[in-house]
């Protein structure tokens, strides 16, 4: 190996194309909003002159979205790209890359079922790693006897399963995604594993329905035993089983090789204990891998995320060992996506924005975020190591000597670390390990690695990391992005303090990273702008005021052009990030319905709890769906199903919209005619004929629909009577 080799870096970084002609673009739409700025400020209706209100409200909107919009330049202002060399990886390291511990969390055996939380486990036990280097562990907050089941009748597949992907070169090596990717292969082989595979299935299958293990399984594994103390899910002491240890000389596959160290761990869970969801899960496992395997580097995935690619450690080994870059770097994060997108993405959960453009334009300005799954940290970093020029933390592999300790003592010493008592009084969930308190527990600890001093990478290669199920429903939608965003607000404003001078006072972060940030975390406040945006005008539309310049004014100008270029924009490049025309549509559409329902009720939310008066949780996002919910999904017709105040809320925007345009035709018709009319208020028409297309679906679900995914009468109703009550109080009294 000539010294050139070993000075060539194991990655490279390039710039987008055409970052220039995007800056200039970018900035003539700043200019565009500048003269918007101007029109509002100085044609303000006098006190007692109609529409002051209104015009002061769209001031307002407009001063904020165009602020918003200057703060996600940061996320396009600078993108990158990265591309790693993995031969030039297992050239130089083959035999001294380090150990990497897996931990996948599952919280619920209903809506997170074993079948589906092994095949992840499977996927990664199955990569192109050294197995004796490999150690997955598997955290169960449901506590429950049947995905430890599962894990144990996933541990006997393995060893078939794992030597066949290696043999065959098999992708994706979760079996379940495998399988339905292959049509069938006459090859005894694969005759073989699918038999092995389907087995397993039936038998945990079974299990699962008939939802206890019985008397003779329990008998063979002694690890049962440890549900003897357990009454709940809430209240129980830690579970924890290795159930294949890497170092045993016995524990071999099929073909003789060894075996990745399998643990399944339930934490000990006590109702006076606050568990902190995942972030509490997460702490333990580190603690607890820390005393098993030790590995130098820990990935992290949600248990529906498989991995699809093999090679993902490997790329992400060349970011994290590169000799020159490597060392400043903490994690290593892959993009989110997801297996059970429809074509045109009816509720725009692939995020798509987000992971092609959006994070290779944070990786430019320091690093993304941690987003909670398909990530690889360095261990120390995560545990609270602060960056420092001179360190450079050992990455190559060291046999763990003098570890003779048999396992029953090995899981006796675990236990005590996944103790409710072991954190009291300790930096665990402050400066250690994941941080509590916080609904998105990811970004905030991300967060937190950057400002002490570390870099993150974004790595989003061809052949996607993971896939994992995203959610099915619009009120689960809803639900996940109010988690979110309240939870990225709870840093803007809470104690973690993204703009806090201790952390901004000594430059931990750069500017266009804090930015970036601040895309999301000022999601939530976006509420009350869009709404403001999406009622208002048509409101003054019914009254004939207009809000807006005249299609013969020169002030016309400014607001079509930023509204064209914004949106040409935006179409294009979701189209050249791989979406489809329609998905834009249906993005748009849900852009919406985020912003004015979950983002209101997060901020609503976030106001309570710091008056004292609310707590946040987790909620879950369920993947499984009924049978009919599926088949509706498939046929991208929208799921509203039960009622929820977040409906409310967007049937009453739907209908508002649909009662002022009503009212406007007819006041056209009879009144002052339409062609004078359209020339003094062509943007309000269109404002609100557009909320109208875009709110089709809704109308179709409240009006239409007979099935069980329609929109509850009783939505219906409380709406119509809150836009009756407020138009009439609108068209009279004020
Ligand atoms: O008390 C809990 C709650 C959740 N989980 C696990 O956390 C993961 C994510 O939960 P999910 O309901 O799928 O949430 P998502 O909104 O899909 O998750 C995204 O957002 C979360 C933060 O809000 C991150 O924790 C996740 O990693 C990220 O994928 C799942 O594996 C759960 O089993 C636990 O282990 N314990
Ligand atoms: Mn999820």
């Amino acid at each position: 190996m000539g010294n050139e080799e070993v000075s060539s870096p194991l990655f490279e970084t390039k710039r987008a194309k055409g970052i220039v002609l995007y800056r200039l673009f970018a900035a003539s739409i700043f200019v565009g909003i500048c003269f918007i700025w101007v029109y509002r400020l100085s044609h303000i209706p006098k006190a007692g002159e109609d529409g002051r209100f209104g015009w002061i409200g769209l001031l307002g909107a407009e001063l904020w979205f165009g602020f918003y919009w200057l703060v996600t330049q940061a996320s396009r202002w600078n993108r990158i790209y990265r591309h790693t060399f993995k031969d030039r990886l297992s050239q130089r390291y083959e035999n001294e890359l380090p150990g990497v511990d897996i931990f996948v969390c599952t919280a619920d055996p209903t809506i997170e079922p074993p079948m589906m939380v092994i095949n992840t486990v499977l996927s990664v036990m199955a990569y192109d790693y050294p197995s004796e280097k490999l150690s997955v562990y598997l955290s169960d907050d449901g506590g429950s006897e049947l995905t430890c089941y599962a894990l144990l009748e996933a541990a006997e597949f393995a060893k078939h399963w794992i030597p066949y992907c290696k043999k065959y070169n098999v992708e994706p090596r979760s079996p379940a995604a495998y399988f339905a990717s292959i049509a069938s292969d006459s090859a005894g082989d694969f005759t073989l594993i699918k038999k092995l595979y389907k087995d397993m299935e039936n038998k945990i299958k079974s299990a699962v329905k008939s939802g206890s293990i019985s008397k003779e399984v329990q008998s063979k594994h002694k690890g049962f035993s440890q549900w003897g103390s357990y009454s709940t899910r809430r209240d129980h002491d830690t579970i924890l089983q290795i159930v294949i240890d890497g170092r045993d000389p016995n524990a071999r596959d099929v073909e003789g090789y060894g075996l990745p160290t399998l643990v399944y761990l339930a934490r000990e869970k006590r109702p006076q204990y606050h568990h902190n969801f995942k972030a509490g899960a997460m702490n333990a496992l580190i603690r607890v891998s820390s005393n098993i395997s030790n590995g130098k580097i820990i990935l992290n995935v949600d248990c529906d995320m498989y991995s699809n690619n093999s090679k993902a450690i490997r790329e992400a080994l060349c970011f994290l060992m590169d000799e020159e870059k490597g060392h400043e770097i903490a994690f290593v994060q892959f993009p989110q996506n997801f297996e059970n997108v429809t074509k045109n993405e009816l509720y725009s959960s692939t995020l798509r924005i987000i992971f092609e453009v959006e994070l290779h334009g944070l990786d430019g300005y320091g690093g993304p975020p941690y987003v909670g799954t398909g990530c690889f940290h360095r261990r120390d970093a995560l545990c609270g190591r602060k960056f420092s020029k001179g360190y450079k933390s050992e990455m190559k592999w060291e046999n763990r000597k003098g570890e003779e300790i048999s396992i029953p003592k090995l899981e006796e010493s675990s236990k005590s670390l996944a103790s409710c008592t072991f954190e009291e009084s300790t930096q665990w969930g402050k400066e250690m390990g994941l941080k509590y308190g916080c609904p998105v527990e990811d970004v905030i600890t991300g967060l937190s690695i950057q400002c002490r001093g570390w870099k993150s990478v974004y790595c989003n290669p061809t052949r996607k990391a993971y896939l994992g199920l995203a959610p099915t429903t619009l009120p689960q939608t809803l639900v996940q992005h109010k988690r979110w965003s309240e939870g990225d607000l709870q840093i803007l404003v809470s104690k973690f303090r993204l703009f806090s001078p201790a952390l901004y006072g000594h430059g931990k972060i750069s500017l266009g990273l804090q930015l970036g940030y601040c895309i999301y975390c000022l999601w939530a406040p976006n509420c009350l702008p869009t709404l403001f945006y999406s009622i208002l005008p048509s409101l003054y539309l019914l009254r004939g005021i207009s809000l807006f310049p005249q299609i013969s004014s020169p002030w016309f100008i400014p607001f079509a052009y930023v509204m064209i270029a914004k949106y040409t924009w935006s179409f294009g490049e979701f189209l050249w990030s791989g979406g489809t025309i329609l998905g834009w549509w249906n993005d748009q559409r849900i852009w919406l319905y985020k912003r004015t329902s979950s983002y209101l009720f997060a901020f609503i939310d976030t106001i309570l709890y710091y008056l004292g008066y609310s707590d946040s949780a987790f909620v879950i996002t369920a993947k499984v769906a009924d049978e009919d919910v599926s088949q509706r999904y498939e046929k991208e017709i929208m799921e509203f199903g039960a009622s929820s105040p977040m409906f409310i809320i967007l049937a009453t925007v739907a209908l508002l919209n649909l009662y002022c345009f009503a009212g406007f035709l007819k006041e056209a018709m009879t009144g002052k005619g339409i062609v004078e009319v359209y020339e003094t208020m062509v943007l309000q028409i269109l404002l609100c004929g557009v909320l109208i297309i875009i709110n089709l679906p809704l109308y179709q679900a409240l009006f239409l629909r007979k099935d069980n995914g329609k929109m509850p009468s009783s939505v219906a109703f409380k709406s119509m009577a809150f836009i009756a009550f407020s138009c009439i109080c609108f068209k009279f009294l004020y």
